[in-house]
């Protein structure tokens, strides 16, 4: 699939911006404000009492901050940090070596904890409650558990879906946040801070142009500022204003919502050639020449989550928002279209 501009999981040339561009402390972490304040109160009382805090659950879509807050935990509460994630721990071994090397009061950072295998979680069930993992050592009867003791430590485990967590392992956690998309308002605060970070001088209506057109996600507004800082640079533009963005984004094909070439051509697809639907996926995928997992797993989430499109048991339907979006009338005559 082609990369878009507007693809919510990180690609390299983000991972390599990222660590300058995420906020080192809470007070800089924007938006989430409930979020905030709770973690803010687990890390007040544990540091207060001078223990490691409960173990932590983020859940949220991807590119809204989940690395950047459990980076902050450790960083907030003065102690190490180490990173890994459910698919790159493939046996119950690689989990003890991890967790029988963590220091006193260490975070331990672990990525989609939902793609853990079985052994490795059912470990990770008696180090998040008892501090100790037991190794197997031999095999069949003669087998025996070795336990090891671990030092106190905080899990904070990331997941885009909670659902998928096994209930054992989710209420294991003493604290769950779970992290919404981003208001414009706090992303322009975002692009503000990442704009300073770079370099780029810019205006505040440049900056709220590139927020309203990011999907809501602090990943996307800082690949779409540094795409408009790119275009500013190359065009000779000293100082990003509205237009220099305006103009970088339509190069790039980012409306005024946010919808890309793809989410576009659906949309028209389905309120030009369709009607407005009913229409079935795979007819829908194939008048646009994309797969039907692109069209279902990339461009309709958000059409849904901007009120433009409809899934029904019988396809496809589009909302007057779409019609309004695409500059077209709504057909009086078609009794399925959504308000
Ligand atoms: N609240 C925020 N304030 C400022 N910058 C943010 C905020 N949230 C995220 N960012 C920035 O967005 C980028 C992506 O964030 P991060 O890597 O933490 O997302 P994630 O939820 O862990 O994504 P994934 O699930 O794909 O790993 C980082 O550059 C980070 O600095």
């Amino acid at each position: 699939m082609e990369h878009s501009e507007l693809d919510p999981t990180a690609d390299v040339e983000d991972r390599d911006y990222e660590s300058a561009l995420r906020p080192k402390r809470l007070a800089e972490f924007e938006g989430q404000p409930r979020v905030r304040e709770q973690l803010g109160l687990v890390l007040d009382a544990a540091r207060h009492r001078g223990t490691a805090p409960d173990h932590v659950l983020l859940s949220g879509p991807p590119g809204l901050g989940k690395t950047t807050l459990a980076m902050i935990i450790a960083a907030e509460l003065g102690t190490g940090l180490r990173i890994s994630s459910g698919p790159a721990i493939q046996h119950a071994g690689d989990l003890a070596a991890i967790l029988s090397g963590l220091a006193d009061g260490d975070v331990l950072f672990l990525d989609e904890i939902h793609r853990l295998s079985r052994p490795a979680e059912e470990m990770l069930y008696l180090a998040m409650e008892d501090f100790r993992v037991d190794v197997i050592v031999g095999k069949g009867p003669g087998a025996t558990a070795i336990p090891i003791e671990l030092p106190p430590f905080t899990l904070v485990g990331a997941t885009t879906r909670a659902g998928l967590l096994p209930g054992p392992l989710r209420d294991r956690f003493g604290f769950t946040a779970q992290l919404d998309f981003y208001a414009v308002g706090d992303l322009t605060g975002i692009v503000a801070a990442s704009a300073g970070k770079l370099g780029v001088p810019i205006d505040a209506d440049a900056q709220g142009e590139i927020a309203r057109r990011s999907r809501g996600t602090p990943r996307i507004a800082n690949r779409l500022l540094r795409r408009v800082r790119d275009f500013a640079q190359v065009r000779g533009h000293a100082r990003v204003d509205r237009g220099v963005s305006r103009a970088a984004l339509e190069l790039y094909e980012v409306d005024e919502r946010g919808l890309d070439r793809l989410d576009r051509a659906v949309l028209d697809a389905l309120c030009r050639l369709f009607d407005g639907g009913p229409v079935g996926l795979s007819t829908l995928a194939l008048s646009v020449g994309e797969e039907v997992e692109t069209v279902s797993e990339v461009a309709e989430p958000f059409l849904i989550r901007e009120g433009m499109l409809v899934r029904t048991p019988r396809g496809r339907v589009a909302t007057r928002a779409a019609y309004a979006h695409l500059g077209m009338t709504a057909p009086s005559t078609n009794p399925a279209l959504f308000d």
